[in-house]
């Protein structure tokens, strides 16, 4: 191995557009890929690249956070999204690829690259300087390093997420913000008081019961079975055990008064902060394997969520991610090594584009670094800056993967509060806001984009 290359760690999304970038920077680069010596339960190819699931890199347009997040790539120069323009398929607004020519093309522009090797062996321990961008099926190996260097609590294994529904879609003449016992209110600003609760009668109870049992579930695959344990058993599972223990366990009602009734509800949904700003509301302990669709339908039937707008699914799923607030530095590298940094879905960012943008980043921030610049990220007004401000400011104890959406920008200010009520052209506004942001950010750190086809 010659000294002077610079290792990224996986050949996913994340590693091969972190390598792209650094080799076009000018540095000599390694890619360790375990396959096919050895291989995850979920890539079926030796490909770099490989898309495991479904073919789609969401919206393409800016008024759709996915879209948002593409067009910034777009103006950093992003070899992913270049690799999916070229194996387009018809979607829609969608950027709907066939599979394998992406694979391919992302494999033969890798291999291509005159200042890009890779090597075929599994890495079992941190390199000083590099990348680590091995996904969601990191190998057990390398997982076993990262916790012995981070800590036992730092890397998780499985994610059992719970839906988040922006504030202004919470009907708050319903959900009353209150803590168990009334011990704080949100004035009160502890932890305690940080809570929306949604009451339930016992007949609004019962017919969500029994919606919550019938709904449609999602078949995992053999290797995504999840060992059900506490903190991650599905709310749909729990409900099926009997009517009555989601009123003893996660919707217990105990230590609240509805003001609205003055009296103690039949059951509860509470809904905490998720980010510092308040815009976005987690459903506590709705970890969920329902289909997308039914967990729109069943959870709409919550008091005070008849509109709510999902910024993010439930899911459960297995996912080796670190947890990013408590153990990793603003631009994700280790707090006691800046040039050893994380990318890709291991971040705790979701998704196929979100994987892609945090490799984007890391490999500009590994070359500015060892060019001898400070590393940098982008501003919270853009896609990109947001999501990298929920990973250095979520709550470490509560941290759960996050998507693209809307909810982790800051309000738009001086803006007529009519323009705001309208949600295509607030959103218009957001997008507006966020690509000269990125732009601006982008000339200020002197980052050229990369020229991407040749
Ligand atoms: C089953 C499954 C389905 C998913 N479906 C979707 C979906 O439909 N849409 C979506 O947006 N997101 C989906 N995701 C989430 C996520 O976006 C993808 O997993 C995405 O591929 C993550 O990109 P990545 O680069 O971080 O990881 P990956 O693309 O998984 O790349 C990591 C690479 O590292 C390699 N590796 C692992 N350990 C080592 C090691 N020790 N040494 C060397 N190499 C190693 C792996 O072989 C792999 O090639 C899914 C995830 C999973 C697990």
């Amino acid at each position: 191995m010659a000294s002077n290359e610079v290792q990224v760690i996986g050949g996913g999304l994340a590693g091969s557009e972190a390598a792209w970038q650094l080799a076009e920077r000018g540095h000599s680069v390694v890619v360790h890929e375990m396959r096919p010596v050895r291989g995850t339960a979920a890539h079926r190819t030796e490909k770099l690249g490989e898309l495991v699931c479904s073919n789609t890199f969401k919206s393409t347009e800016t008024t759709n956070a996915h879209g948002l997040l593409k067009a910034e790539m777009r103006q950093l120069g992003s070899l992913i999204l270049d690799c999916a323009d070229q194996s387009r398929v018809p979607g829609g607004s969608a950027l709907t690829v066939d599979r394998e020519i992406f694979s391919q093309h992302v494999h033969d522009r890798i291999h291509a690259h005159p200042r890009i090797r890779v090597s075929r062996e599994e890495v079992t321990s941190l390199p000083d300087v590099g990348i680590i961008a091995t996904g969601p099926l990191t190998s057990d190996a390398l997982a076993d390093a990262i916790r012995a260097r981070l800590g036992v609590e730092s890397l998780a294994f499985y994610d059992a997420i719970a839906p988040v529904v922006s504030l202004e879609s919470i009907d708050q003449n319903i959900a009353f913000r209150a803590s168990r016992w009334g011990k704080e209110t949100m004035d009160g600003a502890g932890e305690e008081g940080a809570y929306l609760n949604c009451a339930f009668t016992r007949d609004e109870y019962e017919a969500f019961i029994d919606a919550l049992t019938t709904a449609d579930q999602f078949t995992a695959h053999e290797f995504d079975s999840v060992p059900y344990f506490e903190g991650c058993m599905p709310i749909e599972e729990m409900a099926r055990r009997g009517r009555e223990s989601l009123r003893f366990g996660p919707m217990k009602p105990i230590g609240l008064q509805d003001p609205r009734s003055n009296s103690r509800p039949h059951a509860v949904m509470q809904l905490r902060m998720e980010d510092r700003g308040g815009r976005m509301w987690n459903l506590v302990g709705f970890q969920t394997r329902l289909r997308i669709p039914e967990q729109a339908r069943v959870f709409r039937m919550i008091p005070g969520l008849a509109e709510a707008e999902f910024l993010r699914f439930g899911s459960i799923h297995r996912n080796s991610y670190v947890n990013a607030p408590a153990a990793l530095s603003s631009h994700l590298s280790l707090r006691d090594a800046p040039q050893l940094m994380f990318a890709g879905q291991i971040t705790g960012v979701e998704g196929y584009t979100e994987s892609s943008a945090t490799g984007l980043l890391a490999g500009i921030n590994l070359a500015r670094q060892i060019d001898g610049h400070e590393p940098v990220v982008p501003p919270p007004a853009t896609m990109m800056g947001a999501l990298y401000r929920y990973m250095r400011e979520a709550d470490p104890k509560h941290f759960q993967p996050m998507n693209a959406n809307f909810g982790l920008l800051d309000d738009l200010e001086g803006v007529a509060p009519k323009l705001l009520k309208d949600k295509a052209k607030k959103r218009e506004l957001f997008a507006e806001r966020a690509l000269t942001a990125m732009a601006a950010w982008r000339d200020e750190a002197g980052i050229i984009p990369t020229a991407i086809r040749g």
